[in-house]
């Protein structure tokens, strides 16, 4: 498609949706599809939009759980489909709060210390994205409690949190999240901690809470030692979809962001995106150009560059929130699909200096969602030169590579917001579940499970299960042993390689066992348990 700047502008017109509630603006003018495209498409979305009016209505829309999806209700509890459910949701926004309003006054607070000073947030994937990605976003100048993560089960990352909070362990309210209360990465966090409280004579029960499904092992476990507080993680919603409920909510009041702002302006993106109405319809717009960028099975990568600082995480949340969902082998008919869309991007223009050289001239496997912040600055900004500020720099990158881009094929989307506040990040995170759920129904796709998920979970446990094999093998020999022999006697012949690298990693790590022999030859080696 060639086009003069004289039709660009009048599609840049023809294309432009504004949400004048929110100040939002979305351009998909320039995505190269045509009227033909929009036509084909469009009883596409008339069948999208009657599946997703059934799922905020209740429908079980995560078949393979029998559960239903109920994120939308958490922003308007008035749509939950049954009394006792709209009545959940409002108590515990009302408990959140409560218990907020408490920490922050002192009222509770941790033994010895008259108030809590920081979070320590435990969770992983959408127990950890959204808080990560809000706490980034909107951290207020004066938040009355500073928060921290823990998102991995890596000991130095742990290390390296405790230490930053060495002095203030004492007076940090730790929050563990998880909805299944049994994810491993987090339960070993969790451990971790509480080992580092123990070692400074500190009680832990007295600084934790958790927020995690009701009668979870989590939950049970908090309830038993007497925690500070647990919150519930309904059974429907899905942890990709979570920030708008305690998950998210919790740790953003916490650190003193308005979170019936957040709410509000997830009401009003998704009263927007209700709207059966292709063109009015930014979540539509959005799935129409993700459908025509990669031919509806995701032949294209979507870079996403927010030109604001911080948004830098908005990215790694999407990332999740798209490929988790999206990313699946079968379709809901049982047909093999390989669905999905690839998520990546930090910042521009940082990422300018980085791989935009590939974007404009590479591989064309990719389309761009660029993010303006029309706001530079509160308050006025110097002139770096003549009439032009830091800020001008900034939209002059933006508009700069999308039309670098666009003049060499490559089609981008551009998303305007007025602020980073509490309201636009609230609006951007309901656009997005939103066009997720949308591209889901129109390439026939559970977006709400992720059993791709659970075959990793299981191999790293069956691993973990031969470690202990191993170990109780060279426990019962006193010469060192060949790597085929230990793989033999634990009854693990055919997983030799995973028997060599539990021994090496255990071999670095002080773990008492000896690795012997010549290591560029994994099959000359021998091990034992160390004498000492
Ligand atoms: O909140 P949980 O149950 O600890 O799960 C954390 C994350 O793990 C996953 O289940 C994937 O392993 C995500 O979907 C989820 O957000």
């Amino acid at each position: 498609m060639d086009i003069s700047a004289v039709d660009l502008w009048q599609r840049y017109q023809e294309w432009l949706y504004f949400h004048s509630g929110l100040g939002l603006y979305l351009d998909i003018s320039r995505m190269r599809f045509d009227d033909a495209f929009v036509a084909k498409m469009q009883p596409e979305f008339e069948r999208a939009f009657v599946q997703m009016a059934e799922l905020e209505r209740g429908a079980i829309a995560n078949p393979d759980e029998n559960r239903m999806v109920g994120h939308y209700w958490l922003r308007n509890p008035d749509l939950a489909p049954t009394p006792e459910l709209k009545q959940d949701i409002i108590q515990t926004l009302e408990a959140i709060e409560a218990f907020v309003a408490k920490v922050h006054s002192g009222e509770i607070h941790p033994p010895n210390q008259p108030k809590f000073t920081d979070v320590l947030s435990i969770g992983i994937g959408g127990s950890a994205l959204g808080p990560e990605f809000v706490a980034e976003a909107l951290e207020p100048d004066q938040a009355p409690m500073k928060i921290h993560f823990i998102d991995n089960s890596d000991p130095t990352g742990i290390d390296k949190v405790v230490k930053s909070l060495e002095d203030r362990l004492s007076s940090t309210l730790v929050i563990i999240i998880s909805k299944s209360g049994g994810t491993p990465e987090t339960r070993n966090g969790m451990l971790e901690i509480e080992y580092a409280f123990t070692q400074r004579n500190l009680n832990f029960a007295q600084q934790a809470i958790a927020i995690t499904g009701v009668d979870s092992n989590l939950d049970r476990h908090a309830k038993s030692q007497g925690w500070l507080a647990t919150f519930p993680m309904e059974d429907w919603v899905g942890g990709r979809t979570s920030e708008l409920s305690a998950v998210g909510l919790l740790p953003a009041a916490l650190q003193g962001i308005d979170i019936r702002e957040m709410l509000a302006g997830a009401k009003e993106m998704d009263i927007a995106t209700r709207t059966p109405n292709l063109k009015d319809n930014p979540a539509a717009l959005l799935a129409l150009s993700w459908y025509f960028a990669g031919n509806g099975r995701g032949e294209k990568d979507m870079v996403v560059l927010p030109y604001k600082d911080s948004l830098l995480l908005f990215s790694r949340y999407l990332q999740q929130l798209v490929m988790e969902s999206l990313g699946k082998e079968k379709d809901l008919d049982g047909n093999i699909v390989y669905q999905g869309i690839a998520v990546y991007g930090n910042k521009g223009s940082t990422d300018q200096h980085a791989y935009v050289q590939q974007l404009r001239e590479g591989v064309p496997n990719f389309f761009m969602t660029l993010i303006e912040v029309l706001e530079d600055r509160q308050g006025p900004s110097m002139e770096i030169e003549p009439n032009v500020t830091c800020g001008d720099y900034l939209s002059g990158f933006l508009m700069g590579t999308r039309a670098a881009l666009f003049e060499n094929g490559r089609d981008s989307i551009t998303l305007t917001i007025p602020q980073v506040n509490p309201r636009t990040v609230g609006a951007l995170i309901a656009l997005y579940e939103r066009a997720v759920g949308l591209y889901a129904f129109l390439v026939n796709i559970n977006a709400y499970h992720q059993p791709g998920v659970e075959a990793g979970k299981k191999a790293a446990a069956s691993i973990l299960a031969l470690q202990k094999q191993v170990l109780a093998v060279l426990h019962q020999e006193t010469a060192p042993l060949s790597l085929e022999a230990i793989a033999a006697k634990a009854g693990a012949s055919d997983q030799i390689e995973i028997v060599y690298k539990i021994l090496r990693h255990l071999a670095a790590n002080d773990r008492g066992v000896v690795l012997q022999g010549d290591f560029a030859k994994p099959s000359s080696l021998t091990a034992m348990i160390s004498a000492s």
